[in-house]
């Protein structure tokens, strides 16, 4: 059976980086993506940008919209401190079955939980079948056209708090115009745009943290 790009990056990660070993999975990951296939990882340089604001926040909970290979995931999960959790939703089973492969195959398996379903059906069962609470950290990566409906949902099931900080991807490239005009204008966020890469080419793209004001 013909493989896809996938299952190339999952192959090229188990052949090349070392078990255990997060940042050698997303150097693996990065040195596929740029010098092979392109992929839409959020990559190193945005994911530069992402290490910094997950730093800053420190965060226990973390939801993750669109998993894809694990990269993000693997990226935040390995600067949590003990006992801190992502949630990371991916609609694509193929996609869910690489990232499962490659989170645990950093050695993040028992930090990461991936929820394989819509988001629109998995945000509101995080307070229950999930139990949590409050939302500490939120990487928006999923569907362009759904981060503004999304982003409204989880206002809406009452997780976020003060404080909560919503990073999205992407920006620019694809963009996601309407989600960006309701975070700087809705007053519920205090928004800061941060410039940088499309992954693994030259093109311009940015993220945006909107930290929810309660
Ligand atoms: O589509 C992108 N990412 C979303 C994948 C969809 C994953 C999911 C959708 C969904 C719906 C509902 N519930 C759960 C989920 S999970 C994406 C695309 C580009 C790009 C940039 C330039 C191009 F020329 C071509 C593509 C770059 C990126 O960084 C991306 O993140
Ligand atoms: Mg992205």
């Amino acid at each position: 059976m013909s493989q896809t790009k996938e299952q190339r990056i999952l192959d090229f990660v188990l052949q090349n980086a070392t078990c255990g070993d997060p940042q050698s999975v997303l150097d693996n990951i990065d040195k596929y993506c740029r010098l092979k296939e392109w992929a839409m990882n959020v990559g190193d340089q945005k994911g530069l940008i992402l290490d910094n604001i997950v730093k800053e926040t420190d965060p226990s909970v973390v939801l993750e919209l669109g998993t894809y290979c694990g990269y993000s995931s693997v990226r935040i999960s390995r600067l949590l401190k003990p006992g801190a959790r992502v949630f990371t939703v991916e609609m694509n089973s193929d996609y869910a079955a690489i990232a499962k492969k490659i989170i645990e195959f950093a050695g993040l398996k028992d930090k990461v939980q991936i929820l394989e379903g819509s988001t629109s059906d998995i945000i509101p069962q995080l307070k229950k079948k999930f139990e949590v609470n409050t939302l500490d950290l939120v990487f928006v990566d999923h569907w362009k056209d759904k981060y503004k409906q999304d982003t409204q949902l989880l206002e809406k099931c009452s997780l976020l708090k003060r404080g909560s900080v919503v990073v999205a991807d992407n920006v620019i490239v694809p963009g996601a115009p309407d989600f960006l005009e309701y975070v700087r204008t809705c007053g519920r966020y205090d928004c800061t745009n941060f410039p940088s890469f499309l992954e693994y080419m030259n093109e311009k793209d940015a993220l945006e943290r909107a930290i929810f004001r309660g």
